[in-house]
């Protein structure tokens, strides 16, 4: 769906979640987590970002127009189904032309491309290796943000930020319900809680 001279889309920070194509079996960061998380990566015009399992690419195009035409931001997913989806909601609904998909292990990508903010949607399997990585990405202060869906996920990443130095860190707990209407009026759908950790790299 393009939203032709709709322009107040690229002004929302948190996209509504139907304007988004989907794929079966690539799960989405849904409206709310996106926005919180948006906040805790303190994203800004200019910025150059890099969005580690970018999946359905929601995050990636919730970036890519705040950072503007002279920002850059890199969605990377293991899966070419993932990185195709992405693609299809980047032309969709970014309005500048600063993104590129990489289909990449993120385990196995090296490059010497240096990142303002790195947030971390998937890739979580090994998050001691995963921070390794991110530490050749980024440089003083870049913010790192990871969203998680396990406990043990969460804390590791809290562990890993907190061994290696970083400042501010920081773990939110996301509950979201939304409403679905009844015969009889609205029940509130309670959504799996989700972790936001987040800190400034050292
Ligand atoms: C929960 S989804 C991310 C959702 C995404 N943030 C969005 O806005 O739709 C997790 C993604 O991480 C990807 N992923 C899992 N392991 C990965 C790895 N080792 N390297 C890169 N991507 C990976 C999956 O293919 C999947 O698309």
């Amino acid at each position: 769906m393009r939203m032709e001279g709709e322009n107040w889309v690229y002004e929302v920070r948190g996209i509504p979640d139907e304007f988004f194509q989907r794929s079966e079996g690539i799960p989405m960061t849904k409206r709310e987590i996106r926005i919180i998380s948006l906040s805790d990566l303190r994203i800004r015009p200019g910025m150059r970002v890099m969005d580690i399992g970018c999946g359905s690419g929601s995050m990636t195009v919730e970036i890519s127009n705040i950072i503007g035409e002279n920002g850059s931001v890199t969605g990377l997913d293991v899966s070419g189904e993932a990185a195709d989806l992405t693609m299809r909601n980047c032309r969709n609904l970014c309005r500048f032309s600063n993104y590129r998909i990489v289909i990449s292990d993120v385990y196995k990508y090296d490059s010497d491309e240096e990142f303002d903010a790195v947030f971390v949607g998937g890739g979580t399997a090994r998050i001691h290796d995963l921070f390794e990585r991110i530490e050749r990405m980024v440089h003083h202060a870049s913010r790192v943000v990871v969203n998680a869906i396990q406990i043990h996920t969460a804390y590791l990443s809290l562990e890993e930020m907190n061994t290696r130095g970083y400042s501010g860190v920081n773990i939110t707990q996301v509950m979201v319900s939304n409403g679905m209407r009844t015969s009889e009026g609205y029940a509130m759908i309670a959504r799996n809680p989700v972790f936001i950790i987040s800190g400034d790299a050292p």
